[in-house]
């Protein structure tokens, strides 16, 4: 029967391939599924994720629902939230077995991140506290739809050198609303505009990745290798990967 047909294809499908595919076409959710299950607490949304990602098949939407459903409460994250003088730390909240990581960012005042990609990985963050702001940024050289296509056109009109970083965002991001990227929609630089304040974010990663590439503004695109500055609530030196 048709049904069972597409049921086992659905079984069969390479759940890394397929999110990376999916990566090409999913753009975001601005708001929770109107009759999406609610999400309570963050270990609710942890075990919700962990549900979603045990079938092969995940519906990426689903899983930008419950980012979105889940209200930021800091006593549930405060364990995770262990901030740095210099830079923004990444802390392992969840790894997903193996399918997506969960972290929790902390952002001390006036910390950014460079301009980076997401290893062809679905990227939410989702803001628990404070203001972060995210400037986006074409993807060089990247091949592909149309659109891209017809930008190019466009740059190679006005004379843009096609190397350098051509910005396409700008916004801030409230708190409880998530942020959803991947390379097909651009780069990205996240920054706390706050001199006063710190922020935190959580993000999830899927397929996880442990490096990325970093962007000069002439584009040049160097790798990067991702670390934790935490796991699980416990900061050690031999979490540095
Ligand atoms: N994607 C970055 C954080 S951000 O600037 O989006 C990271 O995982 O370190
Ligand atoms: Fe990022």
């Amino acid at each position: 029967m048709a049904l069972s047909k597409i049921d086992g294809e659905i079984d069969n499908i390479d759940q890394e391939k397929y999110l990376r595919q999916a990566t090409h076409y999913y753009c975001a959710l601005e708001k929770p599924l109107k009759f999406g299950p609610a999400v309570d607490s963050l270990p609710d949304l942890i075990s919700a994720l962990h549900r979603e990602f045990d079938a092969n098949y995940v519906n990426i939407e689903m899983v930008n629902h419950l980012m979105l459903a889940y209200k930021s409460n800091p006593k549930e994250w405060r364990k995770y939230a262990k901030f740095d003088r210099y830079t923004y730390t990444r802390n392992l909240v969840d790894a997903g077995n193996g399918k997506f990581n969960l972290l929790i960012l902390c952002w001390g005042e006036g910390h950014s991140s460079s301009v980076h990609d997401h290893a062809d990985s679905h990227c939410f963050m989702k803001m628990l506290k404070g203001e972060l702001r995210e400037k986006r940024y074409r993807y060089p050289n990247r091949g592909g739809d149309e659109e891209q296509q017809q930008q190019q056109q466009q740059q190679d009109h006005q004379h843009i050198n096609d190397h350098e970083l051509v910005e396409i965002g700008d916004k801030p991001i409230p708190v409880n609303d998530v942020a959803y990227i991947n390379d097909n929609l651009g780069l990205h630089r996240v920054e706390n505009p706050s001199h006063t304040d710190t922020s935190v974010s959580l993000h999830l990663y899927c397929p996880p990745f442990d490096m990325c590439n970093i962007f000069q503004s002439n584009g040049k695109k160097i790798p990067a290798k991702v670390t934790f500055w935490s796991k699980y609530g416990v900061r050690n030196k031999a979490n540095e990967q």
